[in-house]
């Protein structure tokens, strides 16, 4: 992800404008618009929160219409993002027809015209190299811009090619760009992933779904959002099975078509909440959480002595008593998640005794340890390990978001904190938490997002009431 401050996509004026969210049509009309959170820190919450659909379900799932040449696919509950907006984006620029209005999103993928996706578009999203996969082995040649590093580690996609290219595509990389091509179609193949990647078994099964032949991804990523984008392509008519597993078995078709899906609850969003209600010591209900898909964090948070009850439709989390210390090590999944990582710390932070998070996922994944310092919180790192002690006050601080999941963090910490903090940076918190200001609001914290700093000033009331833009289907 890169550091710019807001995503421009003021070439939608013309798109459709429904009710929503604020800040996506501030940020995403003007382009210009830095904001603030102010937090004062105290209060307790309490009603019930309603999680939206993953991020990280929707990206793929978005990329894989790009499979679909034939009828429209129609995916539901695509929750209003900058990051939905941006992988809009990038199909739109192949000349895909992409309409998205309350929450749903459809896609006419009949008719490609490009098979390059920009620097200016896959900058702005890692995710948007998602497209490599599809457009590959849909079109047999692909040439996409280098997704690069982030914040949280420098992020290589060696294994998506070494994937492509025991399917029989020919790699180049030249000015920044990844070129892709292959003569007919790719062809199956058993590919042994290195480490168990989310986005390089998601390209690859995509690519697979219209190869010759079956393909084997061993190693492969378990997470639910790999589960949630093989659901979808199966109903595209591909065949795959074993999704969630180490072992993942492709049987190449040579066609698929658009589908109706509904993505996935978010799990990060839900954890998020859920530590919101912990750290608090209130009671909320996560609406839509499904603990399944959030066995490691249920877990630490009772071994901690957080209360949680699961039922069909969420979780309910509220504590009795002080929080005890524990020792959290991010996996893959179905280990505890890299991206709830730097939440649990905000809530170990507040706990009785010393805990050690160890990050085995990114390789620096703790630049908000930094920011909770300004916060009067007390964390070493040293390497991969960050030691925590708990049970002092936090003090309201001006702090960032250094990343999207940091951000959240510096939100949840602001919750107890004494006094006021001011959190900037916002885009990255923009990325993956749809209205999180209205949902904690809502939920009774003091939290107000307010203008940094406007540079054009028009247009501002007609934006209201707002939710996502987007372009009309031809
Ligand atoms: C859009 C999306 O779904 N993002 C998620 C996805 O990111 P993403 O798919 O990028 O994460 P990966 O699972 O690929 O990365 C995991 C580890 O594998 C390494 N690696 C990855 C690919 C590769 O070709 N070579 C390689 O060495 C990475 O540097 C990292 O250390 O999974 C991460 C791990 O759960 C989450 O934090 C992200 O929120
Ligand atoms: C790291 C994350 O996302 P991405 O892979 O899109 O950067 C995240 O969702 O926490």
């Amino acid at each position: 992800m890169d550091s710019t401050t807001d995503i421009n996509l003021s070439g939608l004026t013309n798109g459709i404008v429904t009710g929503g969210y604020k800040h996506i049509i501030q940020n995403t009309r003007r382009g210009t618009m830095m904001s603030k959170i102010i937090v004062r820190g105290g209060k307790k919450l309490s009603g019930r929160v309603r999680i939206h659909g993953a991020k990280n379900a929707v990206l793929p799932i978005i990329a894989a219409s790009i499979l679909g040449s034939e009828g429209v696919s129609v995916i539901h509950d695509a929750p209003p993002l900058d990051d939905v907006l941006v992988i809009n984006k990038v199909l739109e620029s192949l000349g895909i027809a992409v309409e998205y209005r309350n929450e749903t999103i459809r896609v006419d993928a009949g008719r490609i015209t490009t098979c390059e996706a920009s620097y200016d578009l896959v900058r702005k999203m890692r995710a948007s190299f998602l497209v490599m996969g599809p457009l590959l082995t849909r079109m047999g040649q692909a040439r996409i811009s280098l997704p690069g590093g982030c914040a949280i580690g420098t992020r290589p996609i060696d294994q998506h090619l070494k994937g492509f290219e025991a399917m029989g595509a020919e790699i180049e990389l030249g000015q920044g760009y990844i070129e892709a091509r292959v003569n007919g179609r790719l062809k199956g193949a058993k590919i042994y992933l290195d480490v168990a990647s989310v986005g390089a078994t998601e390209n690859i099964m995509m690519a697979a779904a219209l190869a010759e032949g079956t393909t084997l991804i061993e190693n492969a990523a378990k997470e639910p959002e790999i589960v949630d984008l093989a659901n979808y392509l199966n109903a595209m008519g591909a065949k795959i099975r074993g999704a969630g597993t180490g072992l993942i078995r492709i049987d190449g078709v040579e066609r698929l078509q658009g589908a109706v899906h509904t993505v996935i609850p978010d799990r990060i969003e839900a954890g998020t909440y859920m530590i919101a209600a912990a750290i608090t010591g209130s009671d909320l209900y996560v609406e839509g959480a499904i603990g399944d898909h959030l066995r490691p964090v249920i877990s630490k948070m009772q071994e901690m002595g957080v209360q949680i009850e699961e039922d069909e439709n969420g979780i309910r989390v509220y504590t009795v008593g002080p929080l005890k210390a524990v020792d959290v090590k991010t996996l893959p999944y179905p280990g505890f998640p890299t991206d709830m990582q730097s939440q649990m710390m905000a809530l170990l932070l507040t706990a009785e005794g010393t805990s050690i998070v160890t990050e085995t996922v990114f390789e620096n994944r703790f630049m908000h340890v930094e920011q909770m310092a300004n916060m009067s919180a007390q964390i070493k790192v040293e390497g991969r390990t960050a030691v925590i002690s708990g049970g002092a006050r936090l003090q309201g601080a001006k702090v960032c978001a250094t990343d999207l999941r940091a951000g959240a963090a510096l939100i949840l910490a602001a919750l107890v904190a004494e006094g006021d903090t001011e959190i900037t940076g916002l885009h990255h918190i923009d990325r993956g938490y749809v209205g999180i200001t209205e949902k904690l609001s809502l939920l009774g914290a003091e939290i107000r997002r307010l203008p940094l700093e406007i540079v054009e000033e028009t247009e501002r009331e007609e934006v209201l009431p707002l939710f996502a833009v987007q372009p009309s289907l031809a």
